[in-house]
């Protein structure tokens, strides 16, 4: 059976768990839920915390996770990225009180508290920087400059509104770019390979099934091909005659952020009775 990580709280759990279901996996229905068997699918999930999933399916306990991109690198597991999910998106920074750093250079000899320091210390490594310490917290990290444990933090930054509530700035750019992602152990075991690679296809299905929706409309023959310029489809839209002489039904995808851009000019064009239909799944 195929052992897969699951986020049980925090940015992650619920879209993870949302995602998971909408990929036809069953999931939990209590919070108290730790382990859940889907027999139907072979697949047995387990509830852990974000930050351990990468250590667990790095050792090969486990055959895959779903986990932030900035935790799996933080942990240095032998785990490697093998989806983006597109969300949890956040950047993880440096920052501090204004005026006190103004460049990442600024941070030699001053100690950095973050929930992060495998991140932090590689980075700092690596542009050869030696702070006077990391110190190593749980989490609300920004509180530790406000009580003098540190001069500098690095932590994840999404809206801004955390740094911006305790008047702090972001110090150079951003130390990566972070999102959900699959792991699988950097050694697969090649028992699981095949239902590993089915987990991936169906979750790469509901990424697409959200990007796309199916687009139909009516149109005259004679305007058909500047109708079909508009919605090329991924291959080559479906054209069908109507009953009524002269006119054909076209269905097409196209991407969900384009549709009522795509439906004002299907409109001018001559298109009736255009319609948008979200993708419930796919196989693609
Ligand atoms: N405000 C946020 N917006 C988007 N993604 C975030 C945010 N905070 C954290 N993340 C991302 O979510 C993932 C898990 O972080 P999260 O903060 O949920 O875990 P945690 O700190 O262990 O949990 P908690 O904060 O509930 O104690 C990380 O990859 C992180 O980059
Ligand atoms: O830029 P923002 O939109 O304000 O988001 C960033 C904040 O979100 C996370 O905190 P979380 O709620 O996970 O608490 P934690 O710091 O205790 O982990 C992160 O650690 C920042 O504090
Ligand atoms: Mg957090």
């Amino acid at each position: 059976m195929l052992r897969i990580a699951v986020p049980n709280k925090g940015s992650l759990a619920t879209q993870a768990q949302a995602m998971l279901h909408e990929a036809g996996y069953r999931q939990r229905t209590a919070q108290k839920e730790l382990i859940v068997t889907d027999r139907a699918n072979q697949v047995e999930f387990f509830y852990l915390r974000p930050r351990d999933i990468a250590v667990y399916v790095g050792s090969g306990r486990l055959d895959a996770g779903i986990t932030g991109r900035d935790m799996l690198l933080d942990s240095a597991a032998a785990a490697e990225e093998v989806l983006a999910l597109g969300f949890a998106r956040a950047a993880f920074h440096f920052a501090a009180d204004p005026g006190t750093a103004a460049d990442v250079a600024d941070l030699a000899g001053k100690t950095i508290a973050t929930s992060y320091p495998g991140i932090v210390e590689k980075h700092l490594a690596e542009a050869g920087i030696a702070p006077a310490g990391i110190v190593a917290l749980d989490g609300a990290v920004e509180t530790a400059l406000r009580l003098g444990v540190a001069q500098a933090i690095a932590d994840v930054v999404e809206t801004g509104t955390t740094l911006r509530h305790l008047g702090l700035t972001t110090i150079g750019e951003p130390i990566m770019e972070s999102e959900a992602i699959v792991v699988r152990p950097a050694r697969t075991d090649p028992a699981t390979d095949l239902a590993a690679e089915r987990l991936l296809r169906r979750l790469r299905n509901v990424l697409f099934a959200r990007d796309y929706v199916l687009v139909d409309y009516n149109i005259e023959v004679g305007r058909l091909e500047a109708a079909i310029a508009l919605t090329p489809g991924m291959e080559s839209p479906t054209v069908s005659p109507l009953h009524s002489d002269g006119w054909v039904a076209v269905r097409a995808m196209a991407r969900v952020e384009d549709c009522h851009a795509v439906m004002d000019r299907l409109s001018a064009a001559g298109a009736r009775a255009v319609l948008v239909t979200r993708i419930e799944a796919c196989r693609i």
